[in-house]
């Protein structure tokens, strides 16, 4: 962001007070003094003083009854930002979001204003370049220098030293001796734009129905939501490509939500096949150099395309055109700290606000999504096969209660043999274990002592590679100790369980000459680490993969054709009302891993319940089925999407007071026939973190406005103090 050109507050003060947002967890906006000579209107980015601190925040309206008695004791907005104002589209989504999570409009509007404001001006690249004779005493480090600049450019005054292998005092040296002379570098270039017919390629009979809806969607640029509904490798990327280049070809820019950010590798590559170059990409994981950078294209427009993590839904687009949701049903697009919001819903919300047209795409829609293609309020853009001609993968079930594994062990007899086979035909085998570390329980054998968290309610997950046994949920971690803390046996602690790291031993023990390699979120060092693995695997340098769920979507493995599931019943039956429709989804998405390119792919799940109906369904490739049924069930039991669901999870310090709060708050509820308050009962993760949980669950008919009856019931009822603290979750995934 250039600060440059801005207008400075002058010391005398108008009578013109303006209503501004500042991005803490505030609901509503402070007054300000317009200085006399700055220009204001809505959406302005300002800087303006807040108790001792100065912070960037946003005009919001114009105060045109300011309270005469109150001007005095207001301050003056401080400056203008030289950066394009917030956009009406962009406000009314975060008055909108704050209102119906219940969240601070202030938290919401931090969300858009991650623009890097102290990080200060660009530092300015300095270059060398050769102008003069090489010097008497020519080192060799020197002569490498001299070589790498012979082509007589401006060269970046590191990458020269890097290239020349050499340090920067060396370069130091041949500017002293005059060989080399420094100049400033021109700023980098802004990446060229998307080229849409770069190489767009030969779509099939099936797909090309797809693209001619996607192009005349985003020709039409108006709001309109499409389910890009595709089993695993039909292409639906390929296929929303196209709704992006018309959308380039428009000259709008498009937004692409990733559920993680571990997927974006080969995105960015397959985008640049398609478009010539990578587009923009907005996570956390980004430096806040390349942030401010990014922030700054995205809100001045010279970034046609951003493919980002749930967050860049707030980002302020100069002139967004096409939102497109990957894999929308992925519950990672559920934020579930600070504000709790459903990006992929919110997405719709902003798609709504901003009159554009938005994909969701997925070969495993949400039961709501669903729904709402059932009901034609989606239109369902299909691809039933996939691409090539390759068919889906064959499943079957594995009886564990048949052909259980050896004692201690995890791999089931067929299951190993079809790994065995695979690893002799030259191809690659997934296991798939949504267990990180390597073993979720660690006991005494002697006295039966378990190793539990001292601060949670959880077990501490043995994590070898680290050689820890480590909390998942508040991070606390012990060495593994050699004596029972108990009994003081020597000797008898125990793993139990598997967890990914312990399925790679018993893959070594079984498959000695197998490469192996161990993917889990706990391993992953950065973001680029984790790309080089990936595309080593793509590359066939593995023979087992070994993950969680972070292999198990999107990815694009040529030579996997073998997917075993560990355990497939482990996210049922956890009480969630989700779990079977998550169980579905993930382990399609992870079994569509398999045969996507050549040969066909199969899949084994490990159960002990083959006759469940998320086996039944997976095993006979019959999603009508799963959906037929969860839909039936959602709407006998008045389920989200027939019904509605928000959550209230009260923690303290101690029991009691958390305990008491809840019953107080939840005697306090409005009666409203149509809403029922089921609760506070202990929360199944009772303690996180040294704070004991209780939760209120309140469950609606569908047409209520729960967030309004949530605000009325929490107007009214008791004051959090203390260390008590109130969290509301509206459309919770979570029921932990
Ligand atoms: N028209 C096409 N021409 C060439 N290759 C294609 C075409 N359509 C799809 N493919 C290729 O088929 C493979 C699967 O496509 P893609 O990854 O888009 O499927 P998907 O539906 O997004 O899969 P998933 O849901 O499993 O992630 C990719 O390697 C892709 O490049
Ligand atoms: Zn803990």
């Amino acid at each position: 962001m250039d600060h440059t050109t801005r207008q400075t507050s002058s010391s005398t003060s108008s009578t013109r007070v303006v209503d501004v947002l500042v991005p803490v967890a505030l609901n509503q906006n402070y007054s300000y003094r317009v200085p006399r000579g700055m220009e204001l209107k809505a959406g302005d980015v300002v800087c303006v003083p807040l108790g001792p601190r100065e912070v960037v925040a946003v005009v919001w309206a114009e105060n045109a009854n300011p309270d005469p008695r109150l001007h005095n004791r207001l301050k003056d907005v401080g400056e203008k930002l030289d950066v394009p104002p917030l956009k009406e589209e962009l406000r009314s989504l975060v008055d909108w979001v704050a209102n119906y999570t219940l969240s601070a409009r202030g938290m919401v509007l931090r969300m858009a204003l991650r623009m890097g404001e102290n990080l200060g001006p660009e530092r300015m690249r300095l270059g060398v370049r050769l102008i003069g004779p090489a010097p008497q005493r020519l080192t060799p480090a020197r002569r490498r220098v001299i070589e790498v600049l012979s082509d007589g450019l401006l060269h970046g005054k590191s990458d020269a030293a890097r290239e020349a292998g050499v340090s920067s005092g060396v370069i130091d040296g041949l500017v002293d001796e005059g060989t080399l002379a420094v100049e400033a570098m021109p700023p980098p270039l802004a990446p060229p734009a998307p080229d849409p017919s770069f190489a767009q390629p030969e779509f099939s009979y099936q797909q090309r129905a797809a693209v001619d809806m996607m192009r005349t969607l985003a020709a039409n640029g108006t709001f309109h939501v499409a389910l890009l509904d595709g089993v695993t490798g039909s292409g639906k990327t390929e296929v929303y490509f196209e709704a992006i280049a018309e959308a380039v070809r428009r000259g709008k820019q498009t937004l692409i939500l990733m559920p993680e950010i571990a997927l974006t590798g080969q995105f960015l590559d397959r985008f640049a096949q398609r478009f010539g170059v990578r587009p923009l990409e907005w996570h956390s994981e980004l430096t806040p150099r390349t942030r401010q950078r990014n922030w700054a294209a995205i809100s001045a427009g010279e970034a046609p395309v951003v493919v980002g993590a749930r967050s860049a839904l707030f980002l302020p687009y100069a002139d967004l055109g096409l939102i497109i949701v990957d894999e929308e049903h992925d519950q990672a697009y559920k934020q579930d700290d600070g504000a709790h919001y459903h990006a992929r819903d919110m997405a719709v919300v902003r798609a709504h606000i901003a009159k554009i047209p938005i994909v969701l795409a997925s070969a495993t829609p949400s039961v709501e999504s669903e729904v709402n293609a059932r009901k034609g309020r989606y239109q369902r853009v299909a691809l039933p096969s996939r691409f090539g001609g390759q068919h889906m993968p064959h499943i079957e079930a594995i009886d564990l209660r048949r052909a259980p594994p050896p004692r201690g062990r995890f791999i089931s007899p067929p299951l190993a043999q079809q790994i065995r086979f695979a690893i002799e035909k030259r191809e690659q085998a997934l296991l798939f274990l949504n267990r990180r570390g390597y073993a979720p329980l660690t006991l005494c054998r002697a006295c039966g002592h378990r190793f539990a968290c001292t601060i949670c309610d959880a077990w501490l997950v043995d994590h070898r590679f680290r050689q820890r046994l480590v909390c998942h949920h508040c991070g606390f971690s012990m060495p593994r100790p050699n004596i029972c803390p108990h009994c003081q046996a020597e000797e008898s602690l125990v793993a139990v369980g598997p967890g990914v790291e312990r399925l790679q031993e018993e893959a070594a023990v079984l498959f000695p000459e197998a490469r192996t390699m161990v993917l889990s979120s706990d391993l992953i060092t950065s973001i680029e680490t984790l790309r080089s693995e990936l595309n080593e695997i793509a590359e066939g340098r593995v023979d087992i993969i070994i993950g969680t769920q972070l292999v198990a979507k999107g990815h694009n493995f040529p030579r996997l054709n073998l997917v075993g599931v560990v355990d497939a019943d482990l996210g049922l039956g956890n009480g969630d009302p989700r779990a079977a429709e998550r169980t579905f989804q993930l382990l399609n998405q992870v079994i569509g891993r398999a045969g996507r390119d050549q040969g066909r792919g199969v899949g084994y799940l490990q159960t002990h319940q083959p006759e469940h109906p998320v086996m039944k369904a997976l095993v006979a490739n019959d999603r009508e089925a799963f959906y037929a049924s969860e839909i039936d069930s959602r709407e006998r039991t008045g389920y989200p999407p027939f019904g509605r669901l928000a959550s209230l999870i009260i923690s303290a310090g101690d029991r009691p007071t958390a305990e008491s709060f809840a019953r107080r708050l939840a005697a306090v509820a409005p009666i409203d026939e149509r809403i029922q308050v089921l609760g506070p009962a202990e929360a199944p993760l009772a303690v996180i973190k040294g704070r004991y949980r209780f939760r209120i669950l309140v469950k609606s008919l569908r047409n209520v406005d729960l967030s309004e009856y949530l605000r009325e019931w929490l107007a009214a009822g008791p004051k959090t103090k203390g260390n008590l603290k109130l969290e509301v979750d509206v459309d919770p995934q979570s029921f932990l």
